[in-house]
């Protein structure tokens, strides 16, 4: 029998004093973490080798394995650990915590997943495209970024 498509659905979370959890200590790692940076501090990483970037940048980090009893702490986690028998043990963890878990470039063990964004102050604008096709994701949120900045550009020069 055919596996059922997955049906993401896009919202916007109140992450107000609520901690994100990133397992893992490498470059993937460290993308994510600047992608969260732009929306939170509240931040941090666990991995038994975590690289000089993800130090330096101001986050909290915990320098050891991942173990489940952390999970309670967190609001969201993201894995960005590659090895599938870590990934699976994971799933369930997080499933018996009751915590939803976004892994890293691999949409069939993702509870949600993470859309290409373009900010500006209050407004965000999020693209996705179900978690099937992330290069257009990205290629359209770079055409409404320009789309936006152009508008904006052109506030500035009718106002002045
Ligand atoms: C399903 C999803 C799950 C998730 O990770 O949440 C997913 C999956 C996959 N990503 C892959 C590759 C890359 N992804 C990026 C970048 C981003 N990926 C993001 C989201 C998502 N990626 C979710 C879908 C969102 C949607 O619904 O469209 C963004 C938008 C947001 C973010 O990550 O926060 C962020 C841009 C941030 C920004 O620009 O602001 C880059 C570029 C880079 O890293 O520089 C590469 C190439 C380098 C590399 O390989 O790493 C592949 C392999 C594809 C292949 O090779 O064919 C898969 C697997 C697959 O498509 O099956
Ligand atoms: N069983 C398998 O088939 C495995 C395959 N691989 C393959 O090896 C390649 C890359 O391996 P790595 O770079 O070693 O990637 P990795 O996915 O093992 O490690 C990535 C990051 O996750 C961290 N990490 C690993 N185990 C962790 C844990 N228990 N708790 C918290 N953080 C943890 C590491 O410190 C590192 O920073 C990939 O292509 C992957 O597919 C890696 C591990 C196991």
């Amino acid at each position: 029998m055919s596996k059922q498509k997955k049906q993401f659905l896009p919202i916007a979370l109140d992450i107000t004093d609520k901690k994100i959890l990133i397992i893992g200590g490498d470059e993937d790692a460290y993308k994510k973490l600047k992608i969260l940076q732009r929306s939170t501090n509240l931040i941090e990483v666990i991995a038994p080798q975590i690289i000089s970037w993800i130090k330096n940048s101001g986050v909290v980090y915990h320098e050891k394995q991942y173990s489940k009893e952390v999970l309670k702490d967190y609001f969201l986690i993201y894995s960005c650990v590659e090895d599938p028998a870590f990934v699976r043990q994971l799933m369930r963890d997080t499933k018996e915590a009751g915590v939803l878990l976004n892994v890293h470039d691999q949409p069939d063990f993702c509870e949600f997943v993470s859309p290409a964004i373009y900010k500006h102050s209050n407004i965000s604008v999020a693209v996705s495209s179900n978690g099937e096709d992330v290069y257009e994701s990205i290629r359209m949120r770079n055409q409404l970024k320009d789309y936006f900045e152009n508008y904006q550009l052109q506030k500035q020069l009718i106002a002045n």
